[in-house]
């Protein structure tokens, strides 16, 4: 299994967002240390979130990144991306892991220990916390569990921790003594009016 970056870009593709823009700015600053997540819309088409997905992939690749896909596993595959990322509402863990095999990165979703747990036995290579924070980018979450959940998470699991929902360069710290091993962001870097910098913050916030 390839070592896991601790700086996840999760795509923005709401009208208005140019997420290969943002991709190709955060990968000239964070290379190896960058996961790009593709995530669409529900009413994304397979050949959209295909498309995309594909030239992602080949962005990654030569600047040493990881290529993720969120929720469409055949898309991960197609595309020759390293993994994927589940969860509630999406296949179980254990069958993504079949779907992807032995050596692909999975990632699934956790707020609390127990359902951490779960996922960890059932095949995940790394949970996505939270949320952590109030966001505005995903509707119908539960609240934030803040760096106390994520410390919760963290000490109960022997894989890496990434902390999501409302992560900005400023609460990176309290949530890196919590135990994240990294952050997952969509705004921060989507919204940015200059991502290579919000890139570059990140970064320093993390520590890498
Ligand atoms: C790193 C990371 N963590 C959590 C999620 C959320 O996944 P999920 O709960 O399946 O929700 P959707 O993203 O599919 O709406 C994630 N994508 N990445
Ligand atoms: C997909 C998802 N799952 C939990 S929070 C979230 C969205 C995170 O977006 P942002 O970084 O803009 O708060
Ligand atoms: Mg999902």
């Amino acid at each position: 299994m390839p070592s896991l970056g601790r700086l996840h870009l999760i795509t923005d593709t709401r009208p208005g967002y140019d997420p290969l823009t943002v991709v190709r700015a955060a990968l000239g600053v964070a290379g190896p240390e960058l996961v790009v997540q593709v995530r669409v819309s529900d009413d994304a088409t397979d050949r959209e979130t295909y498309d995309l997905a594909r030239r992602v992939r080949e962005l990654c690749t030569p600047a040493g990144a990881t290529c993720l896909v969120n929720d469409r596993l055949h898309v991960a595959l197609a595309v020759g991306a390293a993994g994927g990322h589940v969860g509630a509402d999406d296949l179980p863990v254990a069958a993504a892991r079949r779907v992807l095999g032995p050596d692909a990165v999975l990632g699934a979703t956790a707020r609390e220990p127990v359902t951490a747990t779960r996922a960890v036995a059932a095949g995940a290579s790394y949970l996505g916390v939270g949320p952590c924070h109030a966001t505005t980018t995903k509707d119908g979450l539960p609240p934030p569990i803040g760096p106390a959940g994520v410390r919760a998470v963290a000490g109960a699991v022997p894989v890496p921790v990434v902390a999501i929902g409302g992560v900005t360069a400023a609460t990176v710290p309290a949530l890196r003594a919590a135990g994240a091993y990294g952050v997952a962001v969509v705004g921060a870097l989507s919204t940015a009016t200059d991502p290579a910098r919000a890139t570059a913050e990140l970064l320093r916030a993390l520590g890498c």
